[in-house]
Formats: C-alpha cells, structure tokens, sequence
C-alpha cells in the first residue's frame, strides 16, 4: 500500500503500523523477525515510532543495510546512533544488533557481516530474505551505501560489499548489495520532507536511473511509474493524462467514488495481456480529492489519492501486482506546504525607516497614484526584492488551478494572490463584493481594485516572509489649486515618474505614516513640483512641512477601498440624479477610475 502523508506524525504512526504488522507476521510464520535499519534521518523516525510498537520483541534481530566503519562511539555511527537513541527506549538488547568490529580491516568486516546473516539466517547459501528493510534515499538518489554511478551497483556476487570512497562522510562502510536488498519480502523508504522532492522525481518521474530506484521496488512498479506522467512536490501534482499500465500485468480500473472537481473523465481501453481492461485516466484540477477506491482485480494495485487539502504531496504506487502476501512498502512523508487560511496570519511590515533621521536622500518607485498628495511607493531596494517575489509566485502559481480560493475561505482580511495583469501578487482581501468577486488591496502596490475569484489563489506561508514595503507618499511644498488635485495634475504626476526616482525626504507624518518628500524628475535635476506649478496644477506651499496635509480622502480611507463604492454609485445612471454633481466630487471620480 502506498500513502502519502502530509507530516512527521503520520509518517511516524504509519511506520509504526507497518514495521508492527511486518514483524507480527514475520514472528507468527517464521518464528523470527529479520529487519535492517539504515543510518540517516530515517533513524529520528524509528526513535519515535517503534517504542510504540507492540511485539514479542526477543523474536528480533537488527541489522544494517549500511553501516560506517567507524567506532561505536563515533557520532557517524548508525549502531551507535540506535543504541544511543532507541536503546534506551525499546526493549531490545545491544546483542540482538549485528554490529562490526572496525578493529578488522574493512574486507574482513564485510566478509564476516555476510557470514553472520548467512549463520542468523541458517542459509550457508543462496540469497536470504529480510521480513523488513527500512531504507532512506539520500539527495543523490543512494539508497543504503549504493552511490550513483559506483561499481558496487553492479555486484551481484555478494551480500555485503564494501566502500572506501563513499561519497557521504564517512568515506569507509559496508553495505548490503541489490542482491541481498532486492530479496526482501518488503522494504520501506522512509523519505522525509520536501527535500527530498526533487530526487523523487529524478527517480520516479524523469526515470533517472539512480540507485534508490534499483532497489526492492519490483520491476512492475518501476515500469508502472515510468509511465505516470506525475510531477514532482515541488510542481505540486497538477494533472494525471492517463494511467497507462503497459502490458506489465498491472492493470487497474480507478472507480472514482465521489471524486470532486474532476474536469475531465477519459475512457481508455487498453490491453492489458490477454485481458483487455477499460480503465480510466483523469485531471484533477483540485487537491480536494477523495479517497478513490479501486476495485482490485487479480493481478491488481492499489491506487489511493488523499486529500484533506495536501497542497503538496507525493504519490506513489505500489506494485502488488503479484498479488504476494508482502508487498513494497513506500511512505514518503512531505511536509505540507500550507498556504494561508487564516485572518490572523499577517505581513510582517517594513520598519527600516523607523529610525531614519531626516531629510534623507533615497531612490523610490512608485506604485500607485491617486494624486501629488496621495501616492504609495517603495525604496528601490526593497522594489527588486517584490519582483523577485513576482517571479517565485509566477512560477509557484502558473499553474494554479488546484491552488483557487475556495469560497467558504473567503473572508475579509485574508492574505491572498491574485493574477494581474499575468503576474501574481500579494493581495488582501478587503471586502466580498459577491459571491465570487473580492475587494483586493495589493499588498506591495496600493492598488485596489475589485477581483473575480478565478484570479484569487491561496497565499503560500512562504510568500508570507517578504516584509510588506509599500510606503506612503506626499509630494512636498506644493498645495492644488482650487484645493483639489485635477485629473490632469494627476496624469501629469504620473507623467513624471519613471521606475527609479530620486527623492528627499523631509519628515514622515506621524498621524498616518506618510513620507513628505521632494521628487526629481528621472535623470534631469528638474524639480517635480516645478513641473505642476509651470502648469498651474499647484502652487507652492513653503510652510508645507510645518503641517499635515489635509483635504482629499485619507490613505485609510483609499485602503479601505470604500471609494470604489461611492464611485460606483456615482456611476449608475439610476443614482445619478441623487449624488452631489460638483466639480469637486467629479474630480473624485476622476481621480479613482
Ligand atoms: O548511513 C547512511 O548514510 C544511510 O544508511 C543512508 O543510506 C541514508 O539512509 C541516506 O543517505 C538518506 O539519509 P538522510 O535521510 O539523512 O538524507
């Protein structure tokens, strides 16, 4: 069986499940329980899983699938790492683990190593079955002390080989051979975290022929999985074209039961053998999958897809194709990348400028405008870091079908993405405006606008950690004339600005955070506000620092994004005749559309 789970206690009770029922089994038919551990993080799993294991523990007998030729007391010790670690917490005794003795030179211990299975398992010959391997998969594929690209791959006449180049430190071990390896009757990789994601799927997606896929998982699974044409954790799983069992005997009819958001059913009929079997390929576009039971024919796997919202997941198959009572075993743990669900989670802010002294000169960009009084902007710097941002969130997002808010998460305040303009942003929900459509404030731009939930993603945490850096702006010493900026002193303003801009700023308004500065025009040594006043737009106000500015709706109040409502309504014929028809409201909505 094969499943998917989305942290470290899953994985952990599942370990325990199976290493329990692996060894009851084992104990029940043959009297003993013949497992190997490996080194690793796997070790941390064991620590925590098998002291919860019930079974006649004096049936057991602990070897290494690879061990370090280092001494017992050497923190590279695997033994020395278990009888540190799980010792003290399990009932086993140091003499049920076979250990080495590094006091030998490395052929002897790998020699003796395999005599030592071959006495404990009464077979002078032959190739000796483990009840149980547990194996990791190390960044570069190796599973136990097999190395990419290494000889020992290709040793088939031994049990226990050994290494003195391993790539992993310590250089020295013994390891066990595919030979030995791939005559268990059921190992397990326990392949924690994310990680590892992108050597799953060298393995199980590109087909890269590494040595962890070498090992134990059959030759029915590997074929299987090479013809999935599944993504890797990092892609997140987007969709499945079809399930094509290639004549290797597998074959398996996915009776979806309640599967929803299923965008497409494809029938295929393949034969399979002398069988012909319909069977059904499908795109999910969504990670809230159900459990979908398969009907086991013989000659059958099991296909289990869970759901509860794994935003990343890895799933794989198991290749129980010969229908032998003990299967491969494969638990990939991945830590669930979660995305925001929650009003709580917010976006750190900026406080660099906190203890800025003024006047202070600084390259700004501006990001949104609504007049020389009313503008947000960011530092340059702090600019480049949103845009490499953008680029992590396209290329998280540009698939994001499975990723759509749901409606029942949509609430006010909640942090989201959102599309626009096909690049993804950082957005807040501000209001619902219907069922489907959202007041969204952009989190490192200022904007507001009102968004159809097809362009409205979930906010992954990780996007979360980039500090929000928008800032407020007022253009300094000027006052409009006829004290309410024209839409034409606004396009003007916005005429200005290119993305660089060099700027002084002269204080920071307490009352609502607001930057007062002086504006240069981008690569001449005009003056900003001298541009406006040549045009009669403004005059100047040399008392201006001395005050805050006034008139016009407030930064909160364009945040709130409540102006569209007003403006809305001033839009709709129907109302039109009952909203103030004044110059100064008309500029309003000039200045929002
Ligand atoms: O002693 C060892 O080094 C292990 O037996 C080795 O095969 C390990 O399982 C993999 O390197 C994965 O290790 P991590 O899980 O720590 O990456």
């Amino acid at each position: 069986m094969f499943s998917v789970y989305k942290n470290e206690q899953e994985v952990i009770s599942e370990l325990q499940k199976l290493i329990e029922e692996k060894a009851n089994e084992a104990i029940k038919k043959r009297g003993r329980f013949f497992i190997g551990f490996s080194g690793g993080s796997l070790g941390k799993y064991l620590c925590k899983c098998l002291p919860k294991i019930k079974t006649d523990w004096s049936k057991w007998i602990v070897f290494f699938c690879d061990e370090r030729y280092v001494a017992e007391n050497d923190s590279d010790s695997t033994f020395g790492f278990y009888k540190q670690n799980l010792l003290p917490k399990v009932p086993l005794t140091e003499q049920q683990f076979v250990t080495i003795n590094v006091k030998d030179p490395i052929e002897k211990v790998a020699a003796d190593y395999e005599k030592r299975i071959r006495e404990e398992f009464k077979m002078p010959d032959g190739v000796p079955s483990f009840d149980l391997l547990l194996l990791g998969i190390g960044p570069d594929g190796h599973t136990a002390s097999l190395f990419p690209d290494h000889e020992l791959l290709t040793v088939t006449d031994r049990l226990i080989a050994y290494i003195n180049d391993s790539p992993k430190p310590p250089p020295q071990r013994i390891t066990m051979t595919y030979t030995l390896i791939n005559n268990a009757r059921n190992s397990i990789f326990a392949v924690p975290g994310n990680g590892k994601a992108a050597i799953i799927k060298s393995i199980f997606g590109d087909k890269v022929d590494l040595p962890a896929g070498r090992a134990n998982i059959g030759t029915s699974l590997k074929k299987f999985a090479n013809d999935l044409g599944f993504f890797t954790i990092g892609d997140m799983i987007r969709t499945w074209d079809d399930f094509i069992f290639n004549g290797s005997g597998i074959y398996s009819e996915v009776q979806a039961l309640e599967l929803n958001h299923i965008s497409e059913m494809a029938k295929y009929s393949k034969n399979s053998g002398s069988k012909s079997k319909n069977y059904r390929g499908f795109k999910i576009n969504n990670t809230q999958w159900n459990n979908h039971n398969t009907r086991r024919h013989s000659n059958h796997s099991d296909i289990f897809a869970f759901s509860d919202n794994f935003q990343d997941y890895y799933i794989e198959f198991d290749d129980s194709g010969e229908d032998k009572d003990d299967s491969d075993d494969f638990i990939v743990a991945s830590e669930q990348i979660s995305h925001v669900k929650s009003i709580d989670v917010q976006i750190p802010s900026c406080t660099a400028s906190d203890s800025w002294e003024y006047p202070k000169m600084m390259t700004i960009c501006l990001m949104e405008i609504v007049n020389p009084h009313r503008f947000w902007f960011t530092f340059y710097d702090d600019f480049k870091k949103i845009n490499e941002l953008m680029k992590e969130m396209k290329n998280y997002y540009e698939a994001r079908d499975h990723l759509k808010v749901d409606q029942k998460d949509l609430q006010s305040g909640l942090h989201v993405a959102v599309l626009y303009c096909s690049l993804w942003h950082r957005g807040r929900i501000l209001k619902l405006k219907s069922p489907d459509i959202a007041r969204i404030f952009y989190t490192d731009f200022g904007t507001v606008e009102d968004v159809p939930l097809n362009r409205i993603c979930y906010l992954m945490n990780d996007f979360l950690q980039l500090p929000c850096s928008l800032k407020r702006g007022v253009l300094s010493f000027v006052q409009p004339t006829n004290g309410i900026w024209s839409e034409n002193a606004k396009v003007s303003f916005h005429r200005c600005h290119t993305k660089k801009i060099e700027v002084c700023i002269f204080r920071k308004n307490p009352k609502d955070s607001s930057f007062y500065m002086s504006m240069k025009r981008p690569g001449r040594d005009s003056l900003i506000a001298d541009i406006l006043i040549k045009k009669h737009f403004c005059i100047y106000d040399f008392d201006f620092l001395s005050k805050d500015v006034v008139g016009g709706l407030t930064f909160d109040y364009y945040e709130s994004g409540n102006f569209l409502d007003v403006v809305e309504l001033m839009n709709q014929n129907s109302l039109k005749s009952w909203m103030p028809s004044s110059s100064q409201s008309k500029k309003l909505i000039d200045n929002h559309v």
